[in-house]
């Protein structure tokens, strides 16, 4: 069993983005390119978790190994592609990240990753009592209490993190660096990013 396995969430439908916004580019990447980099260097491999309508995108451009969200969950949220990667390919941690956080950097996937304790089972940043838990790490044994969740269908991520161990990490490192969790979701926050002095840390 290897030992972490990379995980890019990208089987949305970036409804409000108006086109696949995996495919946005900043900074002359990507944005899903952003974060299997940011990822890269602490994980065994990583695998694109996408959607029938776009991974022709992907198969043109990623070296990556491609699934589709299972069948029976297919389309129902990101839960469903942490389901999918535990259930296709086996590790004992999983590195999670959404494809729409182009300021995402190792630094932050670093942290996360050596936060990991006994007896916890996810480890995921709040920042200013918001949580971010597609930025996460999970541990295999979350998977019954996903499968559990879906079959019930609860999609919320909140269902399974209500049940299972979490760290939540917010110290001031993290604190330090918030602006790296600024998730994309429509064509103005693309504008805002675009427009930030912001700089990306490598
Ligand atoms: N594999 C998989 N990933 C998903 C699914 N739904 C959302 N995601 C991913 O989860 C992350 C956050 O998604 P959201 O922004 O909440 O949803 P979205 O569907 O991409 O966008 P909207 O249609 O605007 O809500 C993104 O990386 C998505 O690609 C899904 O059903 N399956």
């Amino acid at each position: 069993m290897e030992n972490m396995i990379g995980v890019l969430l990208a089987g949305g439908r970036s409804q409000r983005f108006g086109q696949p916004k995996a495919f946005a580019q900043f900074e002359g990447k990507c944005f899903w390119e952003h974060s299997i980099d940011a990822m890269k260097e602490v994980t065994n491999k990583q695998i694109i978790i996408s959607h029938p309508d776009i991974v022709h995108f992907f198969e043109e451009t990623s070296r990556n190994e491609i699934l589709m969200d299972d069948i029976h969950v297919r389309g129902k949220g990101p839960l469903a592609g942490i389901y999918t990667a535990m259930k296709y390919e086996k590790a004992e941690w999983y590195m999670i990240l959404s494809c729409d956080i182009p300021l995402i950097n190792k630094k932050i996937i670093r942290c996360l990753v050596d936060a990991r304790e006994q007896g916890t089972l996810a480890i995921i940043p709040k920042i200013n009592n918001r949580i971010h838990p597609l930025v996460g790490v999970y541990h295999y044994s979350t998977f019954e209490y996903i499968d559990e969740a879906l079959q019930k269908e609860r999609y919320k991520m909140m269902s399974l993190l209500e049940k299972i161990n979490v760290k939540y990490l917010s110290d001031n490192f993290i604190l330090a660096n918030q602006d790296a969790f600024c998730n994309i979701n429509s064509q103005e926050d693309y504008i805002a990013l675009q427009n930030s002095d912001t700089i990306k840390e490598l």
